[in-house]
């Protein structure tokens, strides 16, 4: 599926999926990224998760070769995205954001269209069916593109993306205002489609869903990665359990670092192990404080993308 390997005299490297190195991008005097490092493997899941304004769309429009950087590097699968514009872009395809269509033709004609134009044939058409029956189109295969609902746009657009078999995938919230069905049908898809190998990059609001299927975060804040590390180690060292407590006496002095929130006779505790809640239980009773009601909530990327990225969402300069 279009792998691509260095050979060096003691062994065969593989080049990744992504490569970035030292971007920055200004637009006039607003610098939207202010030096991204990143690699991606090929055969990862990765999530690009940030608040609006963070860069994740200005990253992708670079790696696509929409825009240009103002200083560093982006190569895909090995190839420089501007110096090897063409094989860094038949190896990439990006869902875009907004719906954007010729309406000209039916779905199955703006598939192979959009083949062609990667330089793909006829022997690409089994392709084509996989994707369409993949994401629900076979019904509306000879529909004008123009007649479609706009959910059925939505997967029309996510095949466009698809259509010439790119061994890297990104996706800039595929999911934003789409219904249920379309969301459990397009991540089936696009999961089989990872373990075929291909490599998927996410962006999302949703993070329950990155949570779900990423193997890999980044988050993004003004234009910098402030963390990137497995999705398990971010839940691991960033994200604190909840522990609700109703009680009958006052808290113990020494607990209340641990306090997130109080409300009347419930106070919420934050726990980063929990091995913790032996300390709470044991405090308690030292202090003879009984528990009318107790509560361990675990915790979420949510939680970790609020403890990262904080309240400035949206915030910029
Ligand atoms: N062409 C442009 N000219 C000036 N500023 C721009 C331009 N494109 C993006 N920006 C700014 O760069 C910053 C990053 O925008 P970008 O769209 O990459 O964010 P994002 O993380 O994708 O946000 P969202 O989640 O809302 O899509 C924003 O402050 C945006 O206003």
């Amino acid at each position: 599926m279009g792998f691509r390997f260095f050979w060096d005299s003691e062994r065969v490297c593989v080049a990744a999926a992504i490569e970035i190195t030292g971007i920055t991008k200004r637009f006039g005097d607003f610098e939207a990224l202010r030096g991204i490092d990143l690699q991606i493997e090929q055969g990862e899941f990765f999530a690009l998760l940030g608040p609006n304004g963070a860069g994740k769309s200005t990253l992708i429009s670079l790696m696509a070769g929409l825009q240009q950087a103002t200083t560093g590097q982006i190569r895909i699968m090995g190839h420089d995205v501007h110096t090897e514009y063409q094989r860094a872009r038949h190896a990439l395809g990006v869902v875009p954001q907004e719906l954007v269509f010729d309406p000209f033709f039916n779905v199955r004609e703006m598939l192979r269209f959009q083949a062609g134009y990667f330089g793909r044939g006829p022997e690409n058409d089994p392709w084509i069916d996989e994707v369409i029956e993949g994401l629900g189109l076979t019904d509306k295969a000879h529909t004008n593109m123009r007649k479609l609902s706009g959910g059925m746009k939505r997967r029309a657009l996510i095949a466009q993306a698809l259509a010439h078999k790119p061994p890297v995938i990104v996706l800039d919230e595929p999911t934003a205002g789409v219904d249920v069905e379309l969301r459990q049908m397009l991540w089936a898809f696009i999961q089989q489609l990872n373990q075929q190998g291909h490599t998927i990059i996410l962006t999302t609001h949703y993070l329950e869903e990155a949570e779900a299927l990423c193997q890999r975060v980044a988050m993004m804040k003004q234009g910098r990665i402030v963390a990137l590390d497995t999705t398990r180690a971010l839940l691991k060292n960033h994200a604190t359990k909840q522990l609700s407590l109703r009680l009958t006496g006052a808290l113990p002095p020494q607990l209340l670092s641990l306090v997130k929130q109080q409300q009347g006779d419930e106070v919420i505790l934050g726990l980063s192990e929990l091995t913790q809640v032996e300390t709470v239980l044991r405090v308690l009773r030292e202090a003879k404080v009984e528990i009318q009601d107790m509560q361990l909530q675990e915790a979420d990327l949510e939680d970790v993308f609020l403890n990262l990225v904080g309240n400035q969402q949206g915030a910029q300069g």
